[in-house]
């Protein structure tokens, strides 16, 4: 009885077409009441098969036809997705013909004398042929972190050289997902038994407070789920019983309004592979003068930092915390951006051009990589330009950020700690921005297929194993 309960809930709930036309609508009736079948009234064949089955039997297979046919909405589905894609995909193409073609063009203008380039306005025009090597030195190795940190940390100079404007961009067409997954998937460490645990990621993440303990939270186990092996979170004392109720996998630190939060949380540094610095931080002044030390401190030792939500704020009123350090990547969202711009050029945005503003934006602040995110993520270092338009959905629930902020924290790790001819000699915050913004939009995509208008941060966090599979394993 119970099963005839489920099979008629599955059916009322999923009103499939079912491959059921040659099913007597009411089985189970005529099952237990009908007079046994004589020759003169015997049913047809597939009727009497049917009649002859057990209730039970009956239900079995009332069962099975009906998961064939969620199968088969499925496998519908799939289909339909995949022949979207395509449709995107020959779009982009277009796309890439087209600026090909402006490309060609831009190529037979000379370039400016001296005197104009010490006043050129950088171009967002791309150069958009991946197959050019890039000219700038590769940088990353681990060992050398504070060498090569000292070498690029200087703030862009008043003047910029046609040629360092932008040397490639890629956008998220075919050719381009090619050019730029392939150098994601090289830093993805390889799972081995021979690892022990802590190798392939311990990351930090400097935020929570009384109001916010699900930001830190998300960045936090959506370190743990891409592949970190230990996630930290660094909060104040009322938020940490909250956070550790969310998660026994998170360690959490109940330390950042303690009157030595600095010195508690740099014993920590030597341990760490990434910070990620704003979740649900507040602005509270003595959670940001801490948010700030720590910061300082963790540049001293090359460690990659990612800035989002409230650390953002910190940085619009204190850039130099951050300004040229190669390590650093910024995540604003377009409110965040807007803040920063005008704080570093003091004039209004002008928002028309997005992905101008984000490469001025990240000249000033000494070629730092910025991750613009929006309708489509802009990622640029001011030399370099990456665009992920990966389709997500249009469900904008709050968290999303973090969900990112959390994943670029092992993305960044694992691009920094990489030989530099895996990312052949892109910049890594690049690559690791890009693989970032890629799985979050993917994890929005399938998490929305499945729950529509109700889809959370939650059920995102829920997807990244089978997104992280689909777009960087299989
Ligand atoms: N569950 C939790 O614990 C979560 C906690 N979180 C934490 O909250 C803290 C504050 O972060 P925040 O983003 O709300 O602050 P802030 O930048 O001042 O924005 C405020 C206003 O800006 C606007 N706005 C936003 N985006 C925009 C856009 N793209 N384009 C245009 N406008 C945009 C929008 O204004 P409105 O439209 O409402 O007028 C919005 O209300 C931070 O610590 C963060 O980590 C979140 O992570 C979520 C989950
Ligand atoms: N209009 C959009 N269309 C598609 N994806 C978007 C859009 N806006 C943002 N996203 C995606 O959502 C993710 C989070 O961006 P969002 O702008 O929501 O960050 P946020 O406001 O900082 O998030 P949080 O709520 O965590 O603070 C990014 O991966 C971005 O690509």
């Amino acid at each position: 009885m119970n099963l005839l309960k489920r099979a008629t809930f599955i059916f009322s709930e999923r009103p499939l077409s079912l491959a059921l036309g040659s099913f007597p609508t009411k089985q189970s009736s005529l099952t237990k009441n009908s007079p046994p079948a004589t020759s003169s009234s015997r049913p047809r064949r597939s009727k009497k098969r049917f009649a002859n089955m057990s209730l039970e039997k009956l239900m079995e297979k009332f069962l099975e036809q009906s998961m064939e046919a969620e199968d088969n909405f499925y496998r519908l589905e799939e289909q339909r997705l995949q022949s979207e894609d395509k449709r995107r995909e020959e779009e982009h193409s277009r796309e890439l013909q087209m600026l090909q073609m402006l490309g060609q063009i831009f190529a037979g203008i000379r370039a400016p004398s001296p005197a104009q380039q010490a006043t050129a306005q950088p171009s967002c025009i791309p150069q958009t042929n991946p197959a050019v090597p890039l000219t700038r030195p590769p940088f990353g190795n681990r060992n050398h972190a504070l060498t090569e940190f000292a070498s690029h940390s200087q703030p862009a100079g008043p003047g910029l050289l046609m040629e360092e404007v932008i040397e490639r961009s890629f956008s998220l067409g075919t050719a381009a997902v090619d050019n730029v997954i392939p150098l994601v998937r090289n830093t993805i460490p390889p799972l081995t038994s021979k690892k022990h645990k802590g190798q392939d990621g311990r990351i930090g993440i400097i935020g929570g407070c009384q109001e916010y303990t699900g930001a830190p939270f998300f960045a936090a186990i959506s370190a743990l789920k891409v592949g970190a092996d230990l996630s930290h979170v660094f909060c104040t004392k009322d938020a940490a019983p909250v956070i550790k109720s969310y998660s026994p996998e998170l360690i959490v630190h109940p330390v950042l309004d303690s009157p030595n939060a600095v010195e508690e949380i740099e014993k920590w540094l030597p341990r760490l592979h990434s910070l990620v610095v704003g979740p649900g931080l507040g602005r509270e002044d003595m959670l940001l003068k801490n948010a700030k030390e720590i910061i300082e401190r963790s540049k001293l030792r090359g460690i990659p930092i990612i800035i989002d939500a409230d650390g953002l704020w910190l940085v619009a009123k204190e850039p130099s915390v951050i300004q040229g350090y190669q390590r650093g990547i910024l995540t604003p969202n377009f409110m965040e951006f807007t803040r920063l711009y005008e704080a570093m050029h003091h004039e209004p945005l002008d928002s028309t051009d997005h992905k101008r503003s984000a490469q001025q934006l990240s000249i000033a602040m000494g070629h730092l990589t910025l991750v613009l995110k929006g309708e489509e993520d802009i990622i640029t270092d001011g030399k370099n330009m990456l665009t992920c338009s990966q389709e997500g959905s249009g469900r904008r629930c709050g968290g999303q950020g973090d969900l990112l902020s959390g994943s670029l924290g092992v993305f960044a790790h694992w691009a920094f700690s990489s030989p530099p001819d895996a990312v052949k000699g892109m910049n890594p915050s690049l690559v690791a921005a890009f693989g970032a913004t890629y799985l979050t939009r993917q994890c929005n995509r399938q998490a929305f297929h499945k729950h529509s208008r109700s889809t959370s941060t939650s059920d995102m966090i829920q997807e990244i194993s089978s997104a992280f599979k689909k777009l960087f394993e299989s």
